[in-house]
């Protein structure tokens, strides 16, 4: 043996030292998860690691320059302040750009839900990584990064998204050409609208072409909002307009949002004025986005307008083909086969069930068999058995509680109604695969933090009133049945 007691002991206190960290880390993760909402950590803080301490000084790593750079402007006092509080020797946070040693505090833990599509082995996010910031970039400043799992390369064409690939391509061949600007692509959830949205965003920034500034519309209503609370709309206005290429997803959120509503529609003829690119997805085609002003909805209507339909069995089987092959992991077609005939809402799903599946097989090193999906997969089948919607949950909450249907997404907030709805968001989350955002959708739009806390008050409720528990159990067994 070399090296002796010494080198064990600091190689012990350097773990001891190492695990203190990790205990404190966590515990600043899930302040911070609970200050800025999981989507937000999600997007930005969950890949952070912890490195070492020196002196008052403690480094955290984030693994693009990118991510590095947004933390430290939006988060940086904040980790400050966190670490400070945690240890108060800590004094400041240095980021730096690495995969840390230490992984995010919550590592392999986060639930599906919170990160539905994220592959076994996440790569690390580097398109936004470009050395030339005025003629090829992502706009940090104002925009979320794209993700690079999102490629063209990666998204499986068929039959129902042909058209929308192909327009997306031509988008990002030729920017702002005539007849495909704006291009709106629409479909229902989990389809792939986000995923060509990034791909062409990462195709336009590799070509080294141009400006890209990629936002969800629900961002871009923050955004406003902030700019109005802190006065700097024009500086808003201009970083907007300064682009080629704007691209803004799930814009059905503007949906009763009319002054947000309004801004867009300037910036949107601002930009196509210019000679410059819009790409916009939502749920809906622009003639069946009512709650949009009239004359949004047809300048949306008069570039190219792409749908992308339900996956059919094909296409599903082509999707797991690929995924499985790209996680290395032997799946076998009969296991393929029977995910395909079972999930059929959405590729998110699909994908989802796989990732378990693949995870799980990493994990106990067994092989991928029928029974094992079965195991592994039992609430996801089961739920997907059972097939409840959410407009039937609404439909027996309101009837069990003797309220109207349409105070399921009113704006009244009187007991007598929020209560029924707070349960049917429960009732939701409960028997429905459906996300946060998306059971908030149904809702009339409401944000994922109020069914977070509708879910959580049912809870409550329940412990504290067993007549309330009661019903409540009883609706969940007529909807299951
Ligand atoms: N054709 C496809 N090939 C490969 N992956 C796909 C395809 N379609 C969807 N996916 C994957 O499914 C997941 C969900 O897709 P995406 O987020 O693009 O859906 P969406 O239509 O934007 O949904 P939402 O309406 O919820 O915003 C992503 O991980 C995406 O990569």
């Amino acid at each position: 043996m070399t090296g002796g007691l010494e080198g064990y002991d600091e190689v012990a206190e350097a773990n001891a030292q190492k695990s203190i960290l990790d205990i404190h880390w966590s515990r600043i993760c899930a302040r911070l998860k609970a200050e800025v909402g999981e989507v937000e950590y999600n997007t930005w803080l969950r890949q952070m690691g912890v490195g070492p301490v020196e002196e008052d000084e403690i480094t955290l790593y984030l693994p693009t320059r990118f991510l590095r750079d947004w933390v430290r402007g939006q988060y940086g006092d904040r980790l400050g302040a966190l670490w400070h509080a945690e240890i108060p020797a800590i004094r400041r946070v240095e980021l730096q750009v690495a995969r840390g040693p230490s992984s995010s505090a919550e590592g392999e833990a986060a639930t599906a839900e919170s990160h539905p599509a994220a592959p076994v082995a996440a790569p690390v996010v580097e398109a936004a990584v470009v050395e030339e910031p005025r003629t090829a970039e992502v706009r940090s400043d104002l925009a979320a990064p794209l993700d690079p799992r999102f490629t063209f390369e990666t998204f499986v064409v068929g039959k129902p998204n042909e058209f929308a690939y192909a327009c997306a391509r031509r988008v990002a061949e030729r920017p702002s050409s005539p007849g495909f600007n704006p291009l709106f692509l629409y479909g229902g959830v989990g389809l792939g609208k986000t995923h060509l949205m990034h791909a062409i965003g990462s195709e336009l920034v590799r070509e080294g072409r141009v400006s890209v500034a990629y936002m969800s519309a629900e961002k871009f209503m923050y955004r406003f909002i902030a700019a109005i609370r802190s006065q700097s709309t024009m500086e808003f206005k201009e970083q907007l307009r300064s682009v080629d290429v704007l691209m803004i997803d799930d814009l059905q959120f503007l949906i009763g949002k009319d002054n947000t509503q309004e801004e867009f529609f300037h910036t949107f003829n601002a930009l196509v004025d210019a000679g410059r690119q819009i790409v916009v997805s939502a749920d809906k085609s622009p003639s069946d986005l009512s709650g949009l002003e009239d004359r949004l909805r047809t300048r949306l209507g008069c570039g190219m307008v792409a749908d992308i339909h339900a996956t059919t069995f094909e296409l599903r089987i082509s999707i797991l083909e690929a995924k499985a092959t790209a996680s290395g992991v032997d799946v076998p077609a009969k296991v393929l086969e029977f995910l395909a005939h079972k999930i059929t809402s959405n590729v998110r799903e699909l994908e989802g069930a796989l990732n378990r599946l693949i995870a799980h097989a990493n994990l106990f090193g067994r092989p991928v068999t029928l029974e094992a999906t079965q195991d592994v997969l039992h609430d996801i089948l089961k739920a997907n058995n059972r097939r409840v919607t959410i407009e039937e949950i609404q439909r027996k909450v309101a009837e069990h509680w003797n309220i109207r249907l349409t105070d399921m997404s009113s704006a009244r907030r009187s007991t007598v109604v929020a209560r029924p709805r707070q349960v049917a968001m429960y009732l939701s989350k409960q028997l429905t695969s459906r996300s946060l955002p998306e059971i908030g959708r149904k809702f009339g739009n409401r944000d994922h933090t109020t069914v977070i806390y509708a879910v959580r008050r049912v809870m409550e409720l329940m412990e504290q009133d067993p007549a309330f528990a009661e019903d409540v159990e009883l609706l969940r067994r007529m909807l299951e049945s």
